[in-house]
């Protein structure tokens, strides 16, 4: 569920025409609903109450400061992967002591940050990287806490880009080598032995492999809180989101049409499913989720430059682009498309969505049919909550798009759209060719 909606006809978050927005912060804009992603945290721990639980958001998925600091309003510890994110953590005023630290290259200087900050616990990666760890702790005249990440060598189903639990990614350690790491790192002085990870992968439909990867784990943790007295374990993040039939599943009648079997995968299933095998163990459990929090709250708003004839097909050039939703360049991925005023008298067109940037992949979709949209037109790309603007980038020295939060019918800008000066600013031109 979520808050997009027509209001007559115009497209709404919340309470706001979103045509309010593009008029007063222009396109490419990035809107989120503070409201959805409140329901979508509330709805997730509530599926898993009765368990002692941390939601530490991954906030790789959107970490845009309002966003964070909306979140540990919430309770939301966080998942983090950097130095940079860490320091975003402390700049929004989240709890960086109730926060992991994932990753497989972490820096001594990230380390060092980590423990001086007293992150709640390092999701390590590799046997040397435990070394590490303990080498920084140790000039540090402290103790790290960790907890491994295990690879369980599970299919998560997923598109092959997006997968981190198969023997052949390059996450976590084999289960098969866990004991050993474990072994090593209890002889580490400096690192304290905390908890248990896995993370098997993001964008997964079915509960299955999530059930799966539980199972296969589960002896293993019991072990370890036996042997180590580890609290936590983490299962990771990776539940899926809606993509096709984005803007009609915001409704209940959508879910309500659906049989049972057919409906996608839903926080009270994934909960159901996994309480049972998780509740024996007594831990503190970690869920790591980011997608699933943010990605259907968001939408991108764009406008239509043009409506290109080509030889044999339409082609319908947006002011967004491959470097403001990478997405679909990247993955395939399918995001819906809709106008911000509908009209449905309007005849259907049949084009590519493409954007201006100088590549062929910069196509966010083929053979799409959208009603009512023409040249000067705004459309919204939906589910694009989630790595939307966090995997943009600058490329044809595009300015990144600007941010907004919607809640209720108040909205604020948070984040302005870049300028060209500040695109620039780190750059110069060495003496060397100062003629
Ligand atoms: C360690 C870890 N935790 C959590 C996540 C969040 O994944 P998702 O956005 O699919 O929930 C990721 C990304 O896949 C991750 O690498
Ligand atoms: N960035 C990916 C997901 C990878 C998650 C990070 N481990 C996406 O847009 O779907």
């Amino acid at each position: 569920m979520h808050s997009l909606h027509y209001v007559g006809q115009k497209l709404h978050c919340e309470s706001v025409d979103l045509a309010a927005i593009a008029q007063l912060h222009g396109t490419p804009t990035y809107v989120y609903s503070a409201q959805t992603i409140a329901n979508n945290y509330q709805r997730l721990a509530a599926s898993l109450t009765g368990l002692d639980l941390q939601i530490c958001y991954a906030m790789k998925a959107n970490s845009n400061l309002a966003i964070l600091r909306h979140f540990a309003n919430l309770g939301a510890a966080f998942d983090l992967v950097s130095g940079g994110e860490l320091r975003r953590v402390t700049a929004a005023g989240g709890a960086a002591n109730r926060s992991v630290f994932a990753g497989v290259g972490k820096s001594e200087a990230e380390i060092r940050l980590a423990i001086e900050a007293g992150v709640y616990g390092f999701h390590v990666e590799s046997e040397p990287e435990l070394a590490r760890i303990n080498h920084v702790a140790g000039q540090l005249g402290k103790k790290a806490p960790i907890a491994i990440r295990i690879n369980p060598d599970v299919d998560a189903k997923t598109h092959a880009k997006i997968t981190t639990g198969k023997s052949d990614n390059k996450f976590g350690i084999p289960l098969k080598h866990a004991a050993e790491a474990y072994a090593a790192a209890a002889k580490f002085p400096h690192l304290e032995i905390k908890g248990v990870q896995m993370h098997i992968g993001s964008q997964l439909t079915s509960v299955t492999p999530f059930a799966e990867a539980v199972a296969k784990v589960v002896p293993f943790v019991a072990e370890l809180k036996k042997t180590y007295g580890i609290s936590y374990f983490s299962i990771g993040g990776g539940i899926g989101i809606i993509y096709q039939d984005a803007l009609a599943s915001g409704q209940q009648s959508w879910w309500d049409a659906k049989p049972e079997a057919e409906r996608p995968l839903t926080p009270e299933t994934y909960g159901a499913t996994l309480k049972p095998l998780l509740a024996p163990l007594g831990l503190k459990i970690l869920l790591e989720p980011g997608r699933f929090l943010v990605g259907n709250a968001g939408v991108l708003l764009s406008r239509v430059e043009y409506l290109k004839r080509g030889a044999n097909k339409n082609f319908l050039v947006v002011d967004a682009a491959m470097n403001d939703l990478v997405r679909p360049a990247m993955y395939e991925a399918y995001h819906e498309i809709v106008p911000l005023t509908r009209d449905s008298a309007r005849p259907a067109l049949k084009a590519d969505i493409v954007g201006p940037i100088c590549e062929s992949g910069d196509c966010f979709a083929k053979d799409r049919t959208l009603q009512s949209v023409g040249e000067g037109e705004l459309v919204a790309f939906m589910s694009a909550g989630a790595y939307g603007y966090t995997m943009a980038s600058r490329y044809n020295t595009r300015a990144q798009a600007a941010e907004v939060l919607v809640s209720g019918s108040r909205f604020e800008l948070v984040n302005g759209r870049e300028s060209f000066e500040s695109m620039i600013a780190g750059e110069k031109i060495p003496a060397f060719l100062k003629t």
